[in-house]
């Protein structure tokens, strides 16, 4: 049957990641549609970088599915995600340090890349032509955040809100049909982190979206649906006002805030 718009991108069935004897994950699920923002949260240790990685091809899980577009995604890797149209950014960033800004933007284009190695050997002009093109888009995706005047600095010279633009824009360029994004308010401003929500709102309209995140302010804003995990489990899923209305989401908060409470 052809998929339709409402037909999930990404679906998570019944994924279960153990590490040693710690079930990291249990039986989780959760499906993300095209133009929806899906949030993850849950307290430290819940599970949420685990599922990121999972999704990123990082783990395998013991047991469960995840499907892109209705079909298994088997033993993907990382390098697989360009191709099959799903970008991320990572906490840490991974922009390299030594490349010009507009270059690890580049980077992110290489899916759209016409020429391979052989061509860049064989026909100059056409690589110059592709290179140029990219070079083009690039630059489109860096005004469009704002950090056009960067494009020729090492990332490092940048303040971390200018790094994290360049960051999105690395994982926008290629066009991505669905984005992750693993805690992306981490270290932001106020002021910023309200930016990253308006740009956040407006991926809805050209992709799905996954925000892994601890700012519960930009969630509840953001999301047009939550999933809460809590030792590994999915212990609540709904809008944001069924989560913030969920008993059991504030005691998971509750309880481990009290942990910490008590130097655990
Ligand atoms: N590679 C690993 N080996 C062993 N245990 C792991 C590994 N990665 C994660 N864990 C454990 O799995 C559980 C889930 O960890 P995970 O990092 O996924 O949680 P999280 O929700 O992302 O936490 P945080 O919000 O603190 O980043 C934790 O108990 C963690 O210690």
């Amino acid at each position: 049957m052809p998929s339709t718009a409402l037909d999930p991108l990404l679906a998570v069935d019944g994924v279960t990641v153990r590490f040693g004897g710690l079930v990291a994950l249990s039986d989780v699920r959760l499906s993300i549609s095209p133009g929806t923002v899906v949030g993850l949260i849950g307290p430290n240790g819940a599970g949420k970088t685990t599922l990121f990685n999972v999704l990123s091809g990082i783990v395998s899980p013991n047991e469960g599915t995840v499907s892109w577009k209705g079909s298994p995604l088997r033993g993907h890797r990382p390098h697989h995600l360009a191709n099959l149209r799903i970008a991320r950014t990572l906490q840490g960033l991974n922009l390299f340090a030594n490349m010009p800004v507009l270059d690890n933007v580049i980077v992110g284009a290489d899916r759209l890349s016409k020429v391979g190695m052989a061509s860049m050997l064989t026909g100059l002009g056409r690589f110059q032509r592709d290179e140029r093109r990219l070079r083009q888009r690039a630059m489109k995706a860096l005004e469009e955040f704002g950090v056009a005047e960067f494009a020729h600095a090492l990332p490092g010279m940048l303040p971390l809100g200018a790094q994290k633009r360049v960051a999105l824009a690395r994982a926008l360029v290629a066009d991505p049909e669905l984005l992750l994004l693993d805690e992306p308010a981490s270290g932001l401003s106020a002021e910023e982190v309200r930016e990253l929500g308006e740009h956040i709102r407006s991926f809805r309209e050209r992709m799905g979206v996954l925000l892994v995140e601890h700012h519960m302010d930009l969630v509840m804003e953001v999301c047009d649906h939550i999933v809460v995990l809590n030792f590994g489990e999915v212990i609540a899923s709904g809008t944001p006002d069924e989560i913030r209305a969920d008993p059991a989401v504030t005691e998971a908060y509750l309880g481990a805030s009290a942990e910490g409470d008590n130097g655990e």
